[in-house]
């Protein structure tokens, strides 16, 4: 029997509900097994980031070549990468690799207002990464950065999503979290050719630390066990509805979402 394999490339959080630990979490869920390359160490709680302490860029990619020769690997899904020699770094080895199933969650700000990309390196992330990517997982605030253009509507979003696919991504998800007058959470896919959506009712929470991380790390475990990226971007929805609307009310602040829900509903629902 052949293991699927998903390799994270992204930054620690301490809370342990984004970055790396939520995506290690996500792909053991989904029956991937889990990798990483860490970017940068986060002090981090459900009360925001305390401290950004990023690593050499070097040690980045030594992490993939060292999971790469040996362990191989069938997805690959970046988050924070902090800095333009990271990013270049990370691409370069992503290409040097031939890895196809590559997810990336362009992290550029933390819900509590800390800087996880410096401002500089959004140009490396549209030039060096994006042209490498299956798919690109924007948020609205980071697809108005991509796009290069303000985002009040859906025609906006489709817009934009036509100005960040011509970077190369095969396919292109603005996800829906941040349109708060919205009673849906909706997320707008693009492959290059048509426009489609995917729905879920907004919770009514503030326990959302994290929800583009596990998205995201669910679309790369779903391409990693051989999904079409459609079927992968649906189940990921399915996944993170899940997660959010069982959140685990942990923490002071911004809490994190439930990585076992998803698991839960599903043997459940076979019982
Ligand atoms: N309150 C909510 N209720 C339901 N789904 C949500 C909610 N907030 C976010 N989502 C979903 O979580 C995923 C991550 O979205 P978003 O919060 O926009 O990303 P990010 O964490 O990168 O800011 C998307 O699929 C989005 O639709
Ligand atoms: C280490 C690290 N990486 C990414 C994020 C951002 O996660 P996200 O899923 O966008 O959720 P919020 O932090 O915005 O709630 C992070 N915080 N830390």
């Amino acid at each position: 029997m052949s293991i699927p394999k998903a390799l994270t490339v992204a930054g620690s959080d301490s809370g342990g509900g984004a970055g790396i630990q939520a995506d290690i979490k996500t792909f053991q869920e989904l029956g991937v097994f889990g990798m990483s390359a860490i970017t940068a160490i986060t002090v981090q709680n459900t009360l925001g980031v305390q401290g950004v302490y990023p690593l050499p860029a070097a040690a980045a990619a030594e992490q993939m070549d060292a999971v790469g020769t040996d362990l191989g690997v069938d997805a690959v899904k970046t988050g924070m990468l902090f800095s333009a020699d990271i990013i270049e770094a990370v691409a370069g080895r992503i290409a040097a690799f031939g890895w196809r199933n590559v997810v990336v969650d362009p992290v550029m700000v933390a819900k509590g207002g800390a800087r996880l990309l410096q401002q500089d390196a959004v140009d490396a992330l549209k030039n060096k990464l994006l042209p490498l990517a299956a798919v690109v997982t924007p948020n609205i605030p980071e697809a108005e950065v991509l796009a290069g253009m303000a985002i009040r509507s859906m025609e906006e979003r489709c817009e934009a999503a036509y100005r960040i696919a011509a970077y190369g991504p095969a396919m292109v998800v603005i996800k829906g979290g941040h349109d708060e007058a919205s009673d849906k959470a909706v997320d707008l896919t693009f492959d290059g050719k048509s426009f489609s959506t995917l729905e879920g009712s907004r919770i009514d929470t503030r326990h959302t630390h994290g929800t583009g991380c596990t998205f995201s790390a669910a679309i790369a475990a779903e391409l990693a066990k051989g999904s079409p990226v459609n079927e992968a971007v649906r189940t990921a929805r399915e996944f993170i509805q899940a997660a959010i609307e069982n959140a685990l009310g942990i923490g002071g602040g911004s809490g994190p979402t439930n990585h076992w829900a998803y698991r839960s509903q599903k043997e459940g629902a076979a019982r």
